[in-house]
């Protein structure tokens, strides 16, 4: 899509928000620094193994805590064991200033203390099938960020993975939000579009997304509670 024609904040659904171009291109640049560093260690970004014995074709790494299907663990026990890299406080303040952007409301930030995130890579022919984000403890917003190429996300409803749902378009910098009634909405990534992305981000292909979470979880819990 041309960066000429200017594409509107929009709220998808009550909770839901997308507001493009949120990131400006050095934000973007920092990121991908950043993730490039969490990609390589303590614990590698990798293809996700799912219970059943298939394989995500998205590669996932972690930071603050380790998802796996479908709980949250310190150590990454199903990768090399290691103990994921700290969630950093700029994280959390990038976190906070995206829900003052998406609630246009100065105080939506207040509270907020996301401490995992999923950096998600797609490449070739990478995608994401419909789910819910289920395995945190906490109803705190999920804040999406998007870098590199384009595609198609498809935000639904919180009862199914079937219609209602709308499809809309992720493109690099922009922010998704979904918090409220919509934060156990199923969603997913059909499509990337190739060689979309400006490699002036420093990606040079594929999709970068990074959702921050709050677990709701400490140290002294594990695994998969059911939500309080
Ligand atoms: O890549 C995206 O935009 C969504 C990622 C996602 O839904 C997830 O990691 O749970
Ligand atoms: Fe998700």
């Amino acid at each position: 899509m041309s960066a000429l024609i200017p594409r509107p904040r929009l709220r998808v659904a009550p909770g839901a928000v997308h507001v493009p171009g949120w990131l400006t291109l050095d934000e973007q640049r920092e990121l991908v620094v950043a993730c490039r560093a969490w990609a390589m260690g303590p614990v590698p970004i990798r293809h996700t193994r799912l219970p059943r014995g298939g394989v995500m074709s998205v590669r996932t790494v972690c930071i603050g805590w380790h998802w796996q299907p479908y709980r949250y663990t310190r150590t990454a026990d199903d990768v090399n064991g290691a103990r994921v890299a700290p969630f950093p406080d700029w994280m959390v303040e990038l976190g906070r200033r995206a829900l003052v952007a998406a609630y246009e409301d100065p105080a939506a930030g207040d509270g907020y203390t996301p401490d995992t995130a999923l950096i998600n890579f797609y490449d070739g022919d990478a995608r994401l099938g419909m789910h819910q984000d289920k395995d945190e403890r906490s109803d705190a917003p999920v804040v999406s960020l998007t870098i590199g190429d384009t595609c198609v996300f498809r935000f639904g409803n919180t009862e199914n993975r079937n219609r209602p749902y709308t499809d809309l378009e992720l493109a690099s910098g922009d922010l998704f939000v979904f918090g409220g009634p919509s934060r156990f909405a199923y969603h997913a990534v059909p499509k990337v579009h190739p060689g979309t992305g400006d490699p002036a981000t420093g990606l040079a292909s594929g999709r970068l997304n990074i959702t921050m979470r709050v677990t709701g979880l400490d140290d002294g819990s594990r695994g998969r509670a059911p939500r309080a």
